[in-house]
């Protein structure tokens, strides 16, 4: 339920509270409205004449922190209802006495004062404090009250489900903060790992993923390469096409490369246009290949009808990981690969020289 509320609600942060808290309380207050509303007959019947026209006065406020909710009003409605439960439970136990269980409200009351977030925190606590005094000084004076209505025999009954309707905002308020707290968690550590543009990971957690990918490639003894990959001209692009369509093509060219590769491989933006890719399970000879299909698929990308005549290539330098080597000599050797397609024109894969058999006789495959 909890987890359903909050996938209705597409805001973030406090605003995520305060849309799932509006979802929450209007529900509850047509709950109360309606109980209220047949407790009038109940008190009636039992000869609580008092109670029945107290509940009259609670229907109408319940009534009234509705409207106030659909107009958008619901913190006022809260405290109309927080000084409805206050009044009401405090009139109850005078008359039915403590067996009833209507005290129990207040502790309710104070939980969710201290979730309205237009209160201060100070003002919020100092609020709950004093329900909790209330709740407490209801035991005070009146303690000696007796129940003197019909059905006295339904009191305990009338306890148990005053005390499990009082205790279940707490246990689901607490339940909704928990969800929250858990789902904002996840969603921070994954905008502080994410180019907020590409959506890759940034180059600060990617290193952490690589040196975890590099330890299993060992231990597994599993071939691992190190892809650093360039949009040529990218600057052209920006110049004559706009920042705008150099972000999009940004964009663009990484989402196909998330398409492409494995799940177990890593996509970063490494700097502005330029990428690393850690393939894993994969040796030089089949990265060579694999680079190649997505080097041809970028080249067809951008066939845009806006700007027909855009181009967009990419070049590629690809080292196969030594297991003993560091990340900063394979980044290294990546780099230097890169830079040779770079030199060799452009739109070309290069696998840095002499990593891997297939490739011995070569200094750069293009
Ligand atoms: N639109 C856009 N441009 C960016 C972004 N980050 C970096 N750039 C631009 O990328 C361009 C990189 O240009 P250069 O480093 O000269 O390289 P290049 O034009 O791609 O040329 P080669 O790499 O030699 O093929 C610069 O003009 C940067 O302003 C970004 O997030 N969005």
């Amino acid at each position: 339920m909890i987890k359903h509320l909050l996938k209705q609600s597409k805001q973030s942060g406090l605003e995520e509270i305060e849309h799932v808290k509006f979802l929450i309380i209007s529900k509850i207050a047509y709950f109360a409205l309606i109980v209220h509303a047949l407790l009038i007959p109940a008190f009636a019947h039992i000869g609580a004449n008092m109670l029945a026209l107290v509940n009259i006065l609670s229907v109408f406020a319940w009534a009234s922190g509705i409207f106030l909710i659909k107009q958008g009003l619901t913190s006022l409605a809260l405290r109309v209802f927080c000084l409805e439960v206050i009044i009401h439970a405090v009139i109850v136990c005078a008359t039915l006495g403590l067996g009833a269980g209507f005290q129990f409200y207040l502790w309710t009351v104070s939980c969710i004062l201290m979730i309205d977030y237009q209160l201060t925190f100070k003002r919020a606590a100092f609020y709950s404090l004093v329900m909790i005094a209330t709740f407490a000084l209801l035991y005070v004076f009146f303690a000696d009250v007796k129940y003197s209505f019909a059905y006295p025999e339904l009191l305990p009954h009338v306890n148990v489900i005053n005390i499990i309707i009082a205790g279940l905002p707490m246990v689901y308020g607490m339940g909704l903060i928990r969800e929250i707290t858990l789902s904002q968690r996840v969603e921070l550590t994954d905008m502080a790992a994410r180019d907020p543009l590409t959506k890759l990971y940034n180059r600060r957690f990617a290193k952490k993923l690589i040196t975890a990918a590099h330890q299993k490639s060992i231990e597994l003894e599993s071939s691992l390469c190190i892809v650093m990959a360039d949009i040529d001209k990218f600057k052209n692009i920006n110049d004559n096409y706009g920042h705008e369509k150099g972000d999009t093509v940004l964009i663009n060219v990484a989402r196909l490369i998330r398409q492409f590769i494995d799940d177990d491989d890593i996509a970063v933006r490494w700097g502005g246009e330029e990428f690393l890719i850690l393939l894993t399970n994969t040796d030089a000879k089949q990265a060579f290949a694999k680079i190649e299909t997505l080097r041809l698929k970028i080249a067809e990308l951008e066939a845009h009808h806006e700007f027909p005549d855009l181009n967009v290539t990419m070049s590629f330098g690809l080292i196969e990981w030594q297991p003993l080597a560091s990340i900063e000599k394979m980044l290294q050797h990546a780099d230097e690969a890169l830079y040779k397609s770079k030199h060799a024109g452009r739109n070309q894969t290069t696998v840095a020289k002499g990593q891997h058999p297939a490739f011995k006789d070569a200094d750069a495959v293009n």
